[in-house]
């Protein structure tokens, strides 16, 4: 890293890029890349994103511009905040402007569709020889901004890399773990998705609160039990990536994943859900992915099973509960049952 203050470019203008750009602005140069005009102007005159986060400031040293070559080619840090299905083609236009060395974080709960690759995966496909890692962690971008206390684990493959880049993100009030469980942390923040949706179903049938902590803690096993067997460690499932964001996106009515599923319990459709929203829910295409991974691992995961049903085989939402309960419980801890 330099020996100047680092400068960390953020590369996406949604809710949580911004969120950890204005974090970064506390600490160091920082600089957010948008594609979009207005976000950029409101970012610089205003010190606000009010189109994802309404009137909430962000830090007034965080600069915007929607120039992407002037935006990396001094970064001394890259962070990925674009939608998954977005990162690759966002990282395609960056490499041939960013020095070779710089350390790419991903923020991106997402897996691509078709490859089924993790984002640091992609990372390392189109920009090789750049170390990639992941920050996350249960963090609703709003109340981070609003500088509610909140903490997060960064990934990194060598532990004195995560360590250097921590001191980057972390504030009094927004705490950042360390770990080499890259591969881990990634499909944690991947997978939890799926399960928000679940329990937004859930709590849209008005289920309960004992439903929802099913759901909840039945989620966890099935998260483990995939994460582990594609390399993940299963204390990381455990942890701020898996059950911290876990409990955060099934529970709070700020998640765009959550409120997916208690839109289609309410009997609208996808696209009405998602013109009403405006911003991403990456659980959506994350499910099939995640079906995909799981019959290669030869897993079985009953409740991303009906999750997939839902979304992508025209199930009707109320079936969702009836079929899970129809299964047979078996061990806790070691069946492979729901
Ligand atoms: N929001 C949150 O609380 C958290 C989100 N995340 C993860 O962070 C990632 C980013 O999500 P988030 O910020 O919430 O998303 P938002 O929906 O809030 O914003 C998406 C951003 O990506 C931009 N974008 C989309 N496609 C492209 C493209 N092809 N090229 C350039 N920019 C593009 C959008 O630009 P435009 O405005 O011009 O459409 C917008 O600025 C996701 O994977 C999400 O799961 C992780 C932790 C917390
Ligand atoms: O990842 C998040 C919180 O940690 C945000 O969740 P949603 O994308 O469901 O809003």
């Amino acid at each position: 890293m330099a020996s100047r203050n680092p400068r960390v470019t953020v590369l996406g203008g949604g809710s949580w890029g911004t969120t950890i750009g204005s974090l970064a602005a506390r600490n160091t140069e920082t600089v957010l890349w948008a594609r979009n005009e207005e976000t950029v102007t409101d970012i610089n005159e205003r010190s606000r994103n009010s189109r994802y986060l309404q009137d909430i400031p962000v830090t007034k040293t965080l600069r915007a511009t929607t120039d992407l070559e002037e935006a990396v080619a001094e970064a001394d840090v890259l962070v990925l905040g674009v939608p998954s299905q977005h990162s690759r083609g966002v990282l395609e236009q960056v490499t041939k402007h960013v020095r070779p060395w710089v350390p790419v974080v991903s923020l991106v709960k997402g897996l691509e569709q078709g490859s089924s690759k993790r984002m640091t995966a992609i990372v390392e496909e189109v920009m090789p020889g750049h170390p990639a890692g992941v920050l996350a962690g249960p963090n609703i971008a709003r109340e981070v901004l609003q500088g509610y206390a909140a903490a997060a684990t960064i990934a990194m493959p060598e532990h004195r890399q995560a360590e250097m880049l921590q001191e980057l993100f972390r504030t009094n009030l927004f705490r950042v773990y360390t770990t080499t469980d890259v591969t881990g942390v990634e499909y944690a923040g991947s997978l939890k998705n799926v399960y928000a949706i679940a329990v937004g179903v859930g709590d849209g049938l008005e289920a309960g609160d004992n439903t929802r902590a099913m759901v909840i803690t039945r989620a966890l096993r099935e998260m483990t039990r995939l994460g582990v067997s594609l390399g993940g460690d299963a204390m990381t499932f455990n942890g701020l990536a898996g059950m911290g964001d876990l409990i955060a996106t099934c529970t709070s009515p700020f998640s765009r994943n959550r409120t997916v599923g208690v839109g289609l319990a309410q009997g609208k459709s996808l696209d009405q859900i998602a013109a009403e929203m405006n911003q991403v829910a990456e659980g959506v295409k994350t499910v099939a992915t995640v079906m995909k991974l799981a019959a290669e691992q030869g897993i079985d995961l009953p409740i991303a099973r009906e999750m997939d049903a839902v979304l992508n085989h025209g199930q009707p939402v109320k079936e969702t509960y009836r079929g899970l309960l129809r299964q047979a419980p078996g061990h806790e801890v070691h069946g492979d049952e729901w």
